[in-house]
């Protein structure tokens, strides 16, 4: 018996993210939450002949707290892309005076009615929502780092398909699985081609080549909210990264084989391997790394990937560190 929430459900990326964990085996039931418009999500969703029952939640006023405290009761696994989305000329920054008490009112009712659930958040600025949600956790006294997962995938999934996109016929984008680390947004984001199957493509490049492929991974959700030209920003994209994540997640419950993903977690010394990734990332608090997965969240960092990086990529994080040092503790002090 899995049940997982959606906490955003009616929107751009809530409806194709409840669509493909409608049709995941592995989901009994799906609860779905939103402000607005989402029993019709529903309703919708249901007539499907998957095996995971349906069910929506919606308040019926402002103050209204059932709906989402009976959306999350017993949930194992919350995901939450709810918060407003980008538009042209903003940063994810300038999210932040919305989403920030979205996530925090989201965060109460976890603490409150899904103590134990592990939690994908995907609304931004994530460098901010997820420290967030963790002071939130921490002050209802039922925090587990192990469990708190900020969703980063969408950055691999673009560096997957941004480098094979330039070698075309010897590679396609299935054959890469770029490690890409630090934060989700723009300088944050450290694409790692350096390292692994990438490496031998990515050295084929020309310096001008390799920089523009670098920024066009940190910057490509500029491209769809460009595209989108006021109506949001990428949400197939995130809806597939989100499931690949939240599927990962489920698959390590009974997988015999490691179930490695990359995720912004809180570095704190319970989980193995953080506190080595804390020293190499200059004692920041939360950092996207690969992490080793299973039924009790996140039970390994793996760091190791911090001591091979190139000199280029070393300057890379040096940006990303100084610029996220600045986003964690704003998420913080909102937390507390
Ligand atoms: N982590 C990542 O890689 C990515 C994150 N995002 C972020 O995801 C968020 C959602 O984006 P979209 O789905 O495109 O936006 P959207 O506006 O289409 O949908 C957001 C949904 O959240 C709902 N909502 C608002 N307040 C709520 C509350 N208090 N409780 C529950 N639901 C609430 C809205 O009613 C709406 O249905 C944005 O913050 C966006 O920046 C977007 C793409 C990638
Ligand atoms: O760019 C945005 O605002 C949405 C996002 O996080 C992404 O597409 O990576």
């Amino acid at each position: 018996m899995v049940k997982v929430a959606v906490l955003g459900a009616a929107g751009g990326i809530g409806q194709p993210l409840s669509l493909l964990l409608k049709l995941n085996s592995n989901i009994t039931e799906l609860s779905l939450f939103d402000v607005v418009n989402v029993p019709g999500v529903g309703a919708d969703l249901s007539h499907i002949n998957s095996d995971a029952s349906t069910k929506t939640f919606l308040p019926s006023s402002k103050e209204d707290k059932t709906a989402l405290l009976g959306a999350l009761k017993g949930a194992d696994l919350v995901v939450i892309p709810a918060g407003v989305p980008r538009k042209p000329g903003m940063t994810r920054d300038d999210l932040f005076n919305i989403n920030a008490s979205i996530i925090k009112s989201l965060a109460e009712g976890i603490a409150e009615s899904s103590p134990k659930a592990f939690v994908l958040v995907i609304s931004n600025p994530v460098n901010s929502t997820v420290p967030i949600v963790a002071e939130t956790l921490k002050q209802k006294g039922v925090y587990d780092p192990a469990r708190l997962f900020g969703v980063t995938t969408l950055d691999i999934v673009r560096a997957n398909t941004f480098i094979a996109q330039l070698h075309p016929g010897d590679s396609k984008p299935s054959d890469f699985n770029v490690n890409v680390v630090g934060g989700h947004s723009g300088e944050t984001i450290v694409p790692l081609y350096s390292i692994g199957s990438s490496a031998s493509f990515y050295n084929k490049l020309s310096e001008e080549q390799k920089k523009e492929l670098i920024h066009r991974v940190q910057f490509g959700g500029d491209e769809v909210v460009q595209a989108k030209n006021g109506a949001g920003s990428a949400t197939l994209s995130m809806a597939y990264a989100g499931y690949r994540l939240a599927e990962s997640i489920l698959k390590s419950f009974t997988s015999k084989e490691e179930v490695v993903e990359n995720t912004y977690l809180n570095l704190d010394a319970s989980i193995k391997g953080a506190a080595e990734a804390k020293k190499l990332v200059g004692g920041l608090e939360f950092f996207s790394l690969p992490v080793k997965l299973g039924k009790n969240g996140i039970e390994e960092v793996k760091y190791e990937i911090l001591t091979k990086v190139s000199a280029d990529e070393e300057k890379l994080l040096a940006v990303a560190k100084e610029q996220l040092a600045k986003n964690i503790e704003k998420g913080v002090a909102f937390g507390k």
